[in-house]
């Protein structure tokens, strides 16, 4: 059974210039994480003392305002970056649509790419020929297979990513706003294929501003507030309460 457990995770980015003044800084108000102004060095602490467990069967919705700490927890929970403190335990395949182009060489042909990422990831290496035939025929790139990435417009390299992403069926599907960059024939293949993925992945994390999106996704919603847990629980009584709070 799937499961992920957060203990009191952090996660504090470190950066090396500051330049904003304090004024401005106290000025940003509900954007962004906390800011702690060191001599040489300083942080924005991303994600604060977090605690949640999620279980198997949860759809979980992440809500709140720009910087709030949604796409990092994300991240944290993808395993790319390391918590700076607290405890999490993953239990369960883990695939993530989070950055277009992560894991992607610019540089390399779609085709290459393909071959390297299967190569990679695949569990059983006869299903590496078929995986990427289905993967080129679902981006519908033709002969820009051929060409090195770096020539794709942002659709084309979020066709082969997405594509690459929802190929094999995690157990947890992690998910940052990323549909949007595909253009609208795109957009519905893309929603029919993760609704594919949604109804095998044992556990889906979703981040997001739309609360449609989170109304027809999601079983359970997290509301979060620079870095830390407002509330969790059932999707419908959270956004009621979230959005009384934004009226
Ligand atoms: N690479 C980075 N280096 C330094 N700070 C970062 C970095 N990425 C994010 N942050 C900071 O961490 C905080 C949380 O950002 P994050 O992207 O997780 O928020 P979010 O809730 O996903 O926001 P949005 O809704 O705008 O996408 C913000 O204050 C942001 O400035």
């Amino acid at each position: 059974m799937a499961r992920i457990e957060v203990e009191n995770l952090s996660l504090a980015y470190p950066v090396v210039r500051v330049g904003a003044s304090l004024r401005r800084i106290a000025m940003s108000g509900m954007t962004g994480g906390l800011i702690k102004r060191g001599r040489d060095i300083s942080t924005i602490q991303a994600i604060r003392d977090l605690s949640m467990t999620i279980e198997s069967g949860d759809r979980v919705g992440l809500i709140g305002h720009n910087g709030a700490g949604k796409s990092t927890l994300l991240r944290v929970l993808a395993g790319i970056y390391k918590p700076s403190s607290g405890v999490l335990n993953v239990d369960g395949r883990i695939g993530s649509l989070l950055d277009i182009g992560f894991g992607i060489d610019p540089e390399e042909t779609g085709w290459e790419n393909l071959q390297f990422v299967f190569d990679m990831i695949a569990e059983d290496r006869s299903e590496i020929p078929a995986l990427i035939e289905e993967v080129a025929e679902f981006t519908e790139l033709g002969e820009f297979l051929s060409m090195p990435v770096r020539t794709y417009s942002t659709g084309m390299q979020m066709r082969l990513s997405f594509g690459i992403a929802t190929a094999m069926s995690p157990s947890i599907l992690l998910m940052d706003e990323v549909i949007g960059a595909g253009d609208a024939s795109f957009y519905l293949k893309a929603e029919e294929r993760l609704q594919k993925l949604a109804k095998t992945a044992e556990i889906i994390v979703l981040a997001t501003h739309s609360i449609d999106l989170i109304t027809s996704w999601c079983t359970k919603v997290a509301w979060m507030e620079k870095g830390e847990i407002v509330k969790f629980g059932e999707a419908q009584a959270v956004i009621d309460d979230y959005l009384a709070e934004k009226r």
